[in-house]
């Protein structure tokens, strides 16, 4: 029975690789530098992963800033309009066009705009979209994965496991840039690329090759089964020697259980944490020539493993399969986990308490160790047993969890409670008499810039350098001025900045009872940016106002509106680790509860705008259709709970970023939001048009500029958008602002945007008023 590991987070323990890299397009680290501190994270992961006993170790899942858009690199899938900045610039390396693809491009000249980024399936991470043209061509071109297999080899002493994303998944998970033909069809093009890179990675000595195709787990169609039918039967035939394991995670085979049980390979992962179930289908039907690799140790969440959970499934597959044709591993790559639990030495905090719950990914990798000797009856068993039992039962008994008062009130939650009291038509006019609005409104999404200052100033106030009173003192100075900064650039409605938020999650995390919060928990989000989940481990209990005080400051600042501004029910499920002890519908109608308390609390200070945002609304959405509608229903549910406490001419906003949501669109209509913001600037307002047939009724912002690029737009491209967006829907109903919030962003880039936004949007007023009144 060999234990193995899916891949390991790839930022290092203290984010190194997050520093570097910010430092590297600040232009202060040279490439060499940024290369040295990859190499010595990889190196540490090897090695602590080697020292955890693993029998097979991950290579390549390290990325400078994502996986697939390293397969793009390494499959040659560069698209065209990236070419002028290797033949007009000759000192542009591998790097800077990997990062231009990445983040877009403007220098010299050159203005080229970044790969379209989306979620990696329902987690937090983002992924960047390949895109195919009919007469892709694909060739070897990055050589990052031979390289990093030998020095693999080399810091471990034996062959390491190359790890790439599958062929399938890979081009499933791209998008056609032109019409006239399916992805799919590039299948056979493609495939000649991963079998060279595999005989090549053969020849350097590697045994195993780990090809990832989690849309195996996915619902298919015919012609999708039969690719992957193809891609392996030609990577089998044409590689033979090396053993090939393919990995599915994140959901259970169910109707695709025949089609990976075909495929001629030599190991099948299965996610046994997301689908304990599909083991009992599975191992009656596995061929003789396949091992089954078991996901039992959650790569998604962080509580520690049930032990005897996990050898109930290890030893009914070893019964039937015997050891030898049995991989144990995380359910998933680790790149969900934060690094290392070891990092939370704090004795005073709430965490202390609950840490014996707890297992990050270093800890993971031992519970695959001990799994392994559990299963193996090693000397030492009973005790690894007794231990995990005691640490499990008490957190299933502790007094912490439970808050029979908040269960009451969740259980008292009416229908009528997640409704407004009139439908929009009617709250949209006494709103709009309150507000007094122009059309096209212009506003922000929420967060201003989080600059080097802001940070430091809360990690000094963290630390206890600085006193309550100095921070709060220099937020208000900060937001203060971003109020007067708005009301110079001419926006219609204002918003506070959210300066004294850390991230907009972990803040409500870190105000609400039922969280704990790490030091170092830290998880990629996208490139080099990364979160820290908060920990929601019991009953959600709202002891104080979250956000009045800051909104109610920012709007006595000024007569415009001043929007509250709040993370959803959803979002703030979605992106904590939360507990597993309670479904997630009921935990989520908690945390509704919880937001509806603040926005009762907003209005009743007047505050007449209050934004809750729900980008992860589409993420937590089920991987398989058919478990749609029972996530929406309690979803939907949850987000009028939390915004439906309130009078008609309170206008409620939402905003939603980086999904797509065409296929959920009467969800997006059933959340009734008076105002939804949301992205559509990369995908150049494709999904306003399916607003537009679905006829939404409320209004809309559709986002004019993508603010994960530090790429200032032009007026006439926004206004371009604009009239693209007003083509299809009423103009009394568009809103503009950017696609998502501007924390990321820097301050001269952020006013340049913004004002040519607010431009955009006086132009498009002007032209209106010429039009004749029909
Ligand atoms: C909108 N998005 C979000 C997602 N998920 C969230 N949980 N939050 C989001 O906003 N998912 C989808 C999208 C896109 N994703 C992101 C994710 C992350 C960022 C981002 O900017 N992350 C920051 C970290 C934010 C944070 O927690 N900041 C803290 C700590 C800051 C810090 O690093 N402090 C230093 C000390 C200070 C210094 O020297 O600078 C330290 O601790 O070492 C804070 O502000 O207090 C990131 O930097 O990665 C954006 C979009
Ligand atoms: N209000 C948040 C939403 C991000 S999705 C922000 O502006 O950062
Ligand atoms: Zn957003």
């Amino acid at each position: 029975m060999l234990t193995h590991n899916l891949g390991y987070p790839r930022i290092g323990s203290q984010r190194e690789l997050k520093k570097a890299s910010e430092k590297y397009w600040a232009g202060t680290l040279s490439a060499a530098e940024l290369h040295q501190v990859g190499t010595r994270i990889r190196q540490q992961n090897w090695q602590l992963q080697q020292a955890a006993g693993l029998d097979l170790i991950p290579c390549h899942d390290f990325s400078y800033y994502d996986h697939v858009l390293d397969t793009s690199m390494l499959v040659g899938n560069i698209p065209a309009r990236y070419t002028p900045l290797v033949t007009q610039n000759r000192d542009a390396t591998e790097l800077d066009l990997y990062f231009a693809m990445a983040r877009g491009y403007q220098h010299g000249g050159l203005d080229l705009t970044a790969l379209e980024m989306t979620k990696w399936f329902d987690t937090n991470y983002h992924y960047l979209v390949p895109e195919f043209t009919k007469d892709q061509q694909f060739s070897l071109f990055s050589t990052r994965l031979f390289n990093e297999f030998n020095q693999a080899s080399q810091v471990l002493g034996a062959a390491a496991k190359p790890m790439l994303l599958g062929p399938v998944s890979y081009l499933l998970l791209g998008k056609e840039k032109e019409s006239g033909f399916h992805r799919l069809e590039l299948l056979n093009r493609l495939l000649p690329v991963y079998e060279l890179a595999l005989n090549r990675l053969h020849q350097q000595g590697a045994a195993w090759v780990q090809l990832d195709e989690p849309c195996l787990a996915l619902d298919l169609t015919l012609a999708e089964r039969e690719a992957y039918q193809r891609a392996y039967a030609h990577l089998a035939r044409r590689c033979p020697g090396l053993k090939l394991l393919v990995t599915t995670y994140f959901e259970g085979l169910r109707d695709n259980v025949e089609t990976a049980l075909k495929l001629p390979i030599h190991a099948l992962h299965l996610d046994l944490v997301r689908a304990p179930e599909q083991l009992a289908t599975v191992l009656p039907l596995v061929p003789g020539w396949l091992s089954l690799s078991l996901g039992v140790v959650d790569g998604r969440n962080i509580w520690k493993n049930d032990y005897q959970a996990s050898l109930a499934l290890i030893d009914v597959a070893v019964a039937l399969l015997g050891p030898e044709r049995v991989l144990l591993a995380p359910s998933c790559s680790l790149l969900h986990s934060p690094c290392d639990l070891d990092l939370e030495t704090s004795t005073t905090s709430l965490l202390a308490e609950i840490k014996p719950w707890l297992s990050f990914a270093k800890q993971k990798l031992g519970e695959v160790r001990d799994l392994h000797q559990l299963a193996t009856q090693a000397p030492g068993s009973a005790e690894l047993l007794t231990h995990n039992q005691a640490a499990l039962a008490s957190r299933r008994q502790s007094a912490r969890i439970h808050r029979p008062h908040i269960k009451e009130r969740t259980a008292a939650v009416t229908e009528a409670n997640a409704r407004r009291q009139s439908p929009f038509a009617e709250r949209i006019v006494v709103q709009q008499a309150r507000l007094q609005l122009p059309l096209f409104p212009t506003t922000t999404i929420g967060s201003f810039p989080q600059t080097e200052d802001i940070r430091q100033l809360r990690a000094r106030w963290k630390k206890g350098d600085l006193t309550d009173d100095a921070y709060q003192t220099a937020l208000r100075q900060a937001t203060a001025e971003v109020v007067q900064w708005q009301e110079d650039l001419g926006l219609d409605v204002l918003v506070h900045g959210e300066f004294e938020r850390n991230d907009m999650v972990e803040y409500f995390g870190e105000l609400l009872d039922g969280f704990a919060f790490t030091a170092y928990g830290w998880v990629q989000s996208y490139g080099s940016r990364c979160v820290k989940p908060p920990i929601l481990y019991g009953d959600i209990h709202r002891p104080q106002d979250m956000t009045v005080a800051w909104t109610t400051y920012a709007q006595s600042l000024t007569t415009k509106p001043m929007k509250g501004m709040l993370t959803g029910p959803v979002t703030i499920l979605q992106w904590s680790f939360v507990r597993d002890d309670q479904p997630r519908a009921l935990t989520a109608l908690q945390l509704a509860l919880a937001i509806r308390e603040e926005v009762q609390a907003l209005e009743a200070a007047d505050i007449g705008i209050i934004q809750i945002d729900e980008p992860a609304i589409r993420e937590g959405l089920p991987l398989r259709r058919a478990d749609w509608p029972t996530y929406l229903a309690w979803a939907v549910r949850a987000f009028g709970v939390a915004a439906s406490g309130v009078r008609d001419d309170t206008q409620i906003h939402t905003h939603m970023c980086y999904s797509e949501f065409n296929d959920m669109l009467p969800a997006i209509a059933a959340l009734d939001a008076d105002v939804i913001t949301m992205e559509t600037s990369r995908s150049q307002m494709e999904l306003l048009a399916a607003f537009a047939d679905f006829q939404y009724p409320n209004q809309i912002g559709p986002g004019v500029y993508d603010i994960h690029s530090p790429r200032v737009p032009t007026v006439e491209e926004m206004v371009a958008l604009l009239e693209k967006a007003q083509a299809i829907l009423p103009a009394e109903n568009l809103w503009v602002n950017p696609d998502c919030g501007l924390k990321t962003r820097k301050w001269p880039e952020t006013e340049a945007a913004l004002r040519q936004m607010v431009e955009a949007a006086t132009q498009l007023r002007q032209v209106a008023a010429l039009q004749p009144v029909s």
